[in-house]
């Protein structure tokens, strides 16, 4: 082990980066809610300041796993559509299968210029996150609560909200509505038995209404549907601490651009839509898992500095006072004072801890193992 990868797995390493997070994140978030006032006079200006805003947040996460852990991510697409990557308004398709996912596509946002904007449609736990889920309150992004009669509106109001957006974005659905795991994928099977479907192998049955009322509340917005299916190299388990640790891995990703007319309007057309779409993203999963490749030529677009810049800039401005603060307890030589710094030191790690804890697999929710209504319209 070299001496960067020794000091890349050290533990007060990883609670600088995390004092780091956290505090330029809470100090971002009280930027945000400095501009509330700001969205009664400029609507747009208050969007176009909370994007720029939020990069500030995300790209410290895809710094991590771009700069210190230096995993690769490649991307397999069409070149003709790639010129388009970044330039439109998007509805993003990815397979719910690993702890880092969502980083990954993070990343993929990054290189194309559409980080601070992205959106998701993501479960409500989320928004109450500490700095990423306070921060996506500013960005408008879509909570739901995976209880359909009471989603159907509110998930509709807030994707009407998102048709005049300023900046172009990529809206990201995982259409499976919970992370992959052999006991969930069990019961998704028999449901789709129940229903006649052929079963899948790598994937749960994709919920169809959240798509469908996505597509039709983006209509004529969003340009296409980018179908992304996401697979690690030599049957890598990827994990936030992982990365925080400073392990390498090898993500692979590939795109397909599909135009959103070519999604039928009618509810049912667009859901049996939607499963020959997973059908074959099954389809490319069993390809990669037989020759360790996904079709098509490889277009991958490189890191940018920018998520590394932002990074060292917040450590500037956060470890300077930290340092300043310890520099001077330890002069005064305060037992009280440094056992007070120990405590807020092992709730600062604890806090984090839980954070990630939500990235985590083994944490996972019931969702989809629980009784199914099969027939909830
Ligand atoms: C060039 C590069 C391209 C791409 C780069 C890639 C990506 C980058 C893009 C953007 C990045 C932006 C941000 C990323 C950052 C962070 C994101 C992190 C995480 C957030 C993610 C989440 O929170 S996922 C969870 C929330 N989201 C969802 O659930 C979405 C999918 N769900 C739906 O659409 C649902 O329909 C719903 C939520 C709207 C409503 O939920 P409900 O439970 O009420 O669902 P349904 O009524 O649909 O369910 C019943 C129907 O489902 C059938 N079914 C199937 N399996 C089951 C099962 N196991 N149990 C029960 N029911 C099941 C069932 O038969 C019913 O069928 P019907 O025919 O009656 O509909
Ligand atoms: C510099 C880096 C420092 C480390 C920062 C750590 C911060 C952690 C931020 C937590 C971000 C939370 C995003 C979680 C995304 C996710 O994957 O959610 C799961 C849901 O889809 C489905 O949930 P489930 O039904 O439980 O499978």
């Amino acid at each position: 082990m070299g001496l960067l990868q020794f000091l890349k797995s050290q533990f007060l390493c990883h609670l600088i980066m995390c004092y780091v997070f956290l505090v330029s994140g809470l100090i971002v978030n009280l930027i945000q809610i400095c501009t509330l006032p700001l969205w009664l006079v400029s609507k747009q200006l208050a969007r176009k300041i909370n994007i720029r805003l939020a990069y500030c947040i995300a790209s410290q996460m895809v710094a991590a796993l771009e700069w210190w852990s230096g995993t690769e991510c490649t991307l397999y697409t069409d070149p003709k559509r790639y010129p388009l990557y970044g330039k439109e308004n998007a509805i993003v398709v990815l397979n719910h299968t690993f702890e880092i996912d969502f980083l990954c596509g993070w990343t993929f946002c990054e290189r194309f210029g559409v980080l601070g904007s992205s959106k998701v449609l993501a479960k409500r736990e989320l928004a109450y996150v500490p700095v990423i889920g306070w921060m996506w309150y500013f960005l408008e992004i879509v909570f739901c609560k995976r209880k359909w009669e009471e989603d159907r509106t509110t998930v509709a109001q807030s994707l009407q909200k998102l048709r005049d957006y300023p900046e172009n974005y990529w809206f990201l659905l995982f259409c499976e509505g919970t992370r992959f795991t052999p006991k969930k994928h069990q019961f998704s099977m028999q449901i789709a038995e129940s229903k006649g479907l052929p079963k899948l192998k790598y994937h749960l049955l994709p919920r169809t209404k959240g798509f469908y009322v996505t597509v039709q509340n983006l209509r004529g917005t969003a340009a296409a549907i980018y179908d992304s299916t996401l697979n690690f190299r030599n049957n890598e388990v990827p994990t936030l601490l992982g990365i925080i640790n400073g392990k390498k891995y090898h993500a692979d990703l590939y795109v397909r651009r599909i135009p959103l007319e070519s999604v039928p309007e009618d509810e049912a057309e667009c859901a049996a839509w939607l499963h020959k779409l997973y059908q074959e993203k099954d389809g490319f999963q069993e390809q990669y898992a037989q020759t360790g490749h996904f079709p098509g030529p490889i277009m991958s677009p490189p890191r940018r500095p920018w998520s590394l810049i932002n990074w060292l800039f917040w450590s500037c401005v956060v470890l300077y006072p930290l340092g300043l603060l310890i520099a001077q307890m330890l002069s005064s030589g305060s037992v009280l004072t440094i056992a007070a710094a120990v405590v807020v030191c092992s709730a600062v790690s604890m806090g984090m801890r839980w954070m990630i804890g939500q990235t985590e697999i083994d944490k996972s929710s019931n969702y989809g193992i629980k009784a199914a209504p099969l027939n909830n319209n």
